[in-house]
């Protein structure tokens, strides 16, 4: 490895950087911060149960204040979104209109509040979404200079990384007991980000890279063997046709891929590096 290549790089300037909030990713990530991560200073955190949340800050060698939303922005250069969906848009707001920059992991929620797009452009903020659990943003962001004609996607998740999804509730699709792989999703990006807020993030940042919600599609099963979840995505274009696929470990939220933690980290080191590799 080069020296700066996926190390942030030393720089007299230091990002102050919140959490929104201290989930399986935030939790992570404000541990790794802490631990001292070049060029960034972990300054905030927001929870639902900001007691515990205090508590689970107060052995940190540098405790961030725990705070309401609302009260981040005050304290910081840049937030890190990784809540419920639900929040997105009044974690992302302050920083949008402070000319600040917000990291959603929320993708979902990104086009599901697009006015806050219009809100950065006009302060001078910025929303970046990185590639989360899922692979090739980069080349379909490429590809998507010249035509894309398709972009398909295929997720396969153990039941316990689906449940309590919206659609299923609505659809009244029970996937308890199910033995075999069950098709229970067929669609739209953008359908999915409101059948499956809090699961199908990743569809939505695709379909961000190439060629938007309403035509990039997705299925999605529920598989009782698997103990990953697995994406699986096809692309054709003028430029090139490509498959990639990825099986992602969970962490400590069987919804969520280790790997979403370490891409924020690597969307970090890319910002503040002499050295940025790939699109
Ligand atoms: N873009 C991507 O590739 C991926 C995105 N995600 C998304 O990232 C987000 C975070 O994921 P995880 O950390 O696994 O979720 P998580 O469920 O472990 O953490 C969410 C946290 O938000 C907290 N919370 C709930 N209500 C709150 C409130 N009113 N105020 C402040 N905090 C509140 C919860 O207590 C929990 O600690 C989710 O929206 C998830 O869907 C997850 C994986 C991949
Ligand atoms: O899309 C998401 O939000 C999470 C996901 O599929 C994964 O971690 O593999």
């Amino acid at each position: 490895m080069l020296e700066h290549e996926g190390k942030a790089s030393s720089k007299s300037s230091v990002t102050r950087v919140a959490i929104a909030s201290l989930g399986a990713v935030g939790l992570k990530l404000a541990q790794v911060l802490d631990a001292g991560f070049d060029g960034y200073r972990l300054t905030a955190v927001s929870a639902r149960n900001r007691d515990a949340a205090a508590t689970r800050v107060a052995g940190f060698k540098n405790p961030p204040q725990v705070l309401p939303i609302e009260d981040l922005e005050a304290c910081a250069d840049l937030v890190i979104e990784c809540a419920p969906a639900e929040f997105f848009a009044d974690i992302a707001e302050p920083f949008l209109r402070a000319g600040k920059t917000v990291v959603a992991l929320s993708a979902g929620a990104v086009i599901r509040n697009e006015n806050l797009l219009q809100i950065a452009a006009d302060h001078g903020g910025r929303i970046m979404v990185p590639s989360g659990a899922l692979l090739g943003l980069d080349a379909v962001a490429a590809a998507a200079q010249g035509n894309i004609e398709s972009v398909r996607m295929i997720t396969r998740k153990p039941v316990r990384g689906l449940l309590g999804a919206p659609h299923l509730v609505t659809h009244g699709i029970d996937i308890t007991g199910i033995t075999a792989p069950m098709k229970i999703f067929d669609g739209t990006a953008r359908e999915a980000a409101v059948g499956f807020p809090a699961n199908l993030n990743v569809a939505v940042a695709l379909s961000l890279a190439g060629i938007g919600p309403d035509h990039t599609q997705l299925e999605i099963w529920a598989d009782p063997a698997l103990q990953r979840n697995m994406h699986q995505i096809k692309v054709v274009s003028d430029s090139a046709h490509f498959s990639m696929e990825i099986e992602n470990i969970p962490s400590e939220n069987p919804k969520t891929g280790r790997i979403t933690a370490q891409s924020v980290l690597a969307l970090l080191c890319k910002l503040n590096s002499p050295l940025q590799v790939g699109t």
